[in-house]
């Protein structure tokens, strides 16, 4: 059993992965093993989390998750705690692996109770796991309200119970602020839902045993958890033509900030030279607070072997450039307004395929609304499914796309499985802190990285920023995190 961290990569497999390779073990296996296995590694970690409890409430549901949830009260009973099993149906329908754990608990003497205890040092939520179908209901939408709501911590086992495995989506409470500390112990595979979408809030710290079966994990994963990138050591006869230069253009009138914070985090992620061509014709000649930063007007900027980032803020004004930045940037970063005129510009968008045809790197970095607009779709509807929603635009148009949010999904335009940032947290839902992460994209294609690994690195380096961002200093804005620092 190991915890999941930011720092490494992983594999991930969906129900239907996941249910292959379980049975795959499980016929390898004597039968009983791997509920036995599970029910003792979340009563290894239950003790861990509530060392000194007097009370572990242990919510069993119908299947065999409910089977896990009773395998660890017997183990818990064995090792002198008290857990009281609350079990939400009716004995006869249990599947049968799950029917011989709940006469282990019974013969080991755990309690079982109509009710929840009054009070509890820890509560289990053995309720579902990857078979859920339907939003929990009556004393099983009680019971996770009660426990979500108390102070103690919750240890899901396998899944969050109402957690869709593949995709994240919360069947009920998508807003419940947890009460408490969260953790989920996941079996044989980790889920894609755990990482993105609601399912980071609903899962919490994240634990992964996979049952000692790794061995029969032979299947294709559906995605990959993103870990730390490599750090590209700097030679020492480099020098800023080694780093590439990056243009931005954006900044319409009123909206020069966005562009200038594009810029700012180019410049701090290593770019050679950063020039910002700005749409307002009134805007300054020189931003004083970032002299390095060479101010142009947009219109006048020669774009050709540049990376660009384009669109923050761009406004409309944005529009009349995308043809020449569309058949003329080395490599490009299309951002915010940028995206929105693509949307709804059918010549563009081939502009745009063309791109991709002609093998010139382009990466998208919708929001779940500026992709909703690309794909025709609703923001939830891309929320309900967001490797689907990325894998769709990243084929659609021939890029890499970058779908902002918590737990960033990456997907290229060929074969490989998506990626799942597991950087950031909520400090970043602030303004400008989307233009901070186009910048500091243009950076690393600056750089010549290739643009998958280009927007991996970069989304996982902006969530680290914010993860790293010290608990007593000022809140996180976006100039600050372009900065790499707390003002
Ligand atoms: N079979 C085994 O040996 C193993 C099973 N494992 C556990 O088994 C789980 C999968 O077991 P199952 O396939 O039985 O699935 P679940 O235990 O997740 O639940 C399936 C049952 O719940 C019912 N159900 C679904 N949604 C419901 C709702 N909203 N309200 C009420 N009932 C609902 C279904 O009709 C079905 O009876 C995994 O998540 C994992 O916890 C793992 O421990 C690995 C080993
Ligand atoms: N709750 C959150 N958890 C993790 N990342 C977040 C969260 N809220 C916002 N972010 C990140 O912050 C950035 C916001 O970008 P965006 O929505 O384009 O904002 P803006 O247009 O104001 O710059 C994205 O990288 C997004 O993934
Ligand atoms: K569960």
């Amino acid at each position: 059993m190991h915890r999941i961290t930011s720092a490494s990569a992983a594999d991930l497999f969906d129900i239907a992965a996941t249910r292959r390779i379980e049975q795959a073990a499980a016929s390898a296996l004597p039968p009983h093993t791997l509920m036995q296995r599970a029910g003792l590694a979340a009563a290894r970690l239950a003790m861990a989390l509530a060392p000194h409890a007097r009370t572990i409430w242990i919510a069993c549901g119908p299947g065999n998750n409910g089977g896990d949830g009773f395998e660890a009260a017997a183990q818990l009973r064995h090792r002198g705690f008290f857990p009281v099993v609350t079990f939400v149906d009716d004995e006869g329908r249990l599947p049968a692996d799950a029917k011989a754990s709940l006469q282990r608990a019974r013969d080991a003497g755990v309690t079982f109770a109509s009710a929840p205890p009054s009070s509890f040092e820890l509560a289990m939520d053995a309720l579902l796991g990857i078979g859920s179908t339907r939003p929990p209901s009556g004393a099983m939408a009680e019971w996770l309200a009660r426990m979500h709501a108390s102070a103690s911590p919750v240890l899901s086992i396998d899944v969050p119970s109402g957690l869709d495995a593949d995709t994240g989506m919360r069947a009920s409470n998508p807003n419940q602020a947890p009460a408490s500390v969260r953790a989920t112990l996941t079996f044989l595979t980790l889920k894609p839902g755990l990482f993105t979408a609601q399912g980071r809030d609903a899962a919490g710290t994240v634990w992964f045993d996979d049952l000692g079966c790794s061995a029969f994990a032979q299947e294709r994963p559906t995605a990959r958890l993103a870990g730390a990138p490599d750090i590209q050591p700097r030679t020492h006869a480099s020098h800023k033509g080694s780093y590439g230069d990056v243009a931005v253009i954006g900044g319409a009138s009123g909206m020069a900030g966005a562009a200038l914070l594009a810029g700012s985090a180019a410049l701090h992620a290593g770019a050679g030279r950063v020039f910002v061509g700005l749409l307002d014709p009134r805007a300054a000649p020189v931003d004083t607070s970032q002299p390095e930063l060479m101010l142009r007007d947009a219109h006048a900027l020669d774009l050709a072997g540049m990376t660009v980032v384009c669109g923050c803020g761009g406004g409309d004004a944005v529009r009349e450039l995308l043809p020449r930045v569309l058949s003329t940037a080395a490599a490009l970063v299309l951002d915010a307004d940028a995206l929105n005129a693509i949307a709804v510009d059918p010549s563009l968008q081939a502009q745009l395929v063309a791109r991709g045809q002609a093998g010139a790197p382009t990466v998208l970095t919708p929001h779940p609304l500026e992709a909703a607009r690309l794909l025709g779709d609703t923001t939830g509807g891309v929320q309900a499914n967001r490797l689907a929603a990325a894998r769709a635009l990243a084929s659609r148009f021939g890029v890499v796309t970058v779908l902002k949010g918590s737990g960033t999904v990456i997907a290229d335009a060929g074969d490989e499985p998506p990626v799942i940032n597991s950087t950031g947290n909520a400090r970043l839902a602030t303004a400008g802190t989307g233009d901070v992460l186009a910048g500091m994209i243009g950076a690393a294609l600056a750089m010549r990285r290739p643009a998958f690994e280009a927007a991996c690195e970069a989304v996982w380096q902006h969530g680290r920023i914010a993860d790293l961002w010290p608990a007593d200093a000022a809140p996180l804005t976006a100039g600050s995190l372009a900065r790499r620092a707390p003002d």
